[in-house]
């Protein structure tokens, strides 16, 4: 049995958790650098709950340059178990209108400057991303948004970009020609590795423009991501506390696997690995090394 712990990051204009008791706030070191910022650690009825805003407070980190190995590893030191990301996006269809809760499904990556894996020379490992998001999760925080009466939506594709600059106009009508259902620049590498600490994963998004494809709408700008945001601050508040309220003791077994997802995805003969690397892998390998 494993004590369930809810990690939350927090996306831009999402930079606290309202309502946590017993706050505690923590600088947490680890052997791929700083977090975005304190581990926030608290709790909401019975669960244990750990939040971090992924561009620091005062949003001072850019979508390529967050340390997301750094953020990772920090959850999973602090014995995060199911881990809630709350993102920000742009919408590709006219029916994923500001203001809605994606239940993200799927990923596509197009991100090309960071480091996306713990792993490499002297400890290789090919873990599985056919099934991004842990669907009990996922479950979970569509549960809590139907029973706060919050709109949402289960199931949609996330294409991650590079940014910082938003999409072209032909880049939005090719995402769009490809069925994708919304855009935002944090979710990868932030899933993949996720997914190589063994932590269950799950996007929620709201939906704050229509990028740039839409003949009715504007251009988005920070303006109007942030203007979104902030009106639907209250709104994510109550819907990751109903999550948290609701969540049970236990870390329910991931269906997926997404849990045990190092389970045959180490390729590296053990008489192979570099020391220096596990050492860096205490956390995201504790439990394989544990056996
Ligand atoms: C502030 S607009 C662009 C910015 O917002 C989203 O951030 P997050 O996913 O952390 O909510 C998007 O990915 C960009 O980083
Ligand atoms: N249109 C958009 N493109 C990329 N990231 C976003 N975050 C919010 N809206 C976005």
């Amino acid at each position: 049995m494993t004590r369930a712990v809810v990690g939350i990051i927090g996306g831009s204009g999402v930079y606290d958790l309202p309502g946590l008791a017993n706050l505690r706030r923590e600088r947490v070191t680890t052997p791929w650098g700083e977090p975005s910022d304190e581990l926030c650690f608290g709790e909401l009825g019975a669960t244990q709950a750990v939040f971090l805003p992924r561009h620091g407070r005062g949003h001072r980190l850019s979508p390529s340059t967050i340390n997301y190995r750094a953020n990772i590893d920090a959850m999973k030191r602090a014995g995060v178990t199911d881990l809630i990301s709350v993102s920000a996006c742009g919408s590709f269809k006219s029916e994923l209108f500001p203001g809605l809760f994606v239940l993200i499904d799927q990923f596509v990556d197009r991100t090309f400057t960071r480091q996306s894996s713990f792993f490499g020379d002297g400890c290789v490992a090919h873990v599985s991303m056919a099934h991004p998001i842990a669907p009990l999760l996922s479950a979970r925080i569509g549960a809590a948004a139907k029973a706060e009466g919050i709109d949402h939506i289960a199931g949609g594709t996330y294409v991650c970009m590079e940014g910082p600059q938003f999409s072209s106009y032909a880049e939005s009508l090719t995402y769009k020609g490809a069925g994708y259902d919304v855009i935002g620049m944090t979710a990868m590498p932030e899933a993949k590795l996720a997914r190589e600490a063994e932590i269950s994963y799950a996007t929620v998004a709201m939906v704050t423009d229509f990028d740039c494809w839409h003949p009715e709408h504007d251009n988005v700008d920070i303006a109007s991501v942030i203007a979104v945001v902030q009106k639907n601050s209250a709104t994510v508040a109550r819907l990751l506390a109903r999550v948290l309220t609701d969540f049970p003791r236990e870390h329910e077994p991931c269906p997926i696997g997404s849990d045990r997802a190092l389970d045959n995805a180490i390729i590296t003969a053990p008489e192979a690995r570099d020391p220096e690397l596990l050492k860096k892998l205490d956390a995201v390998m504790g439990r394989v090394n544990a056996g």
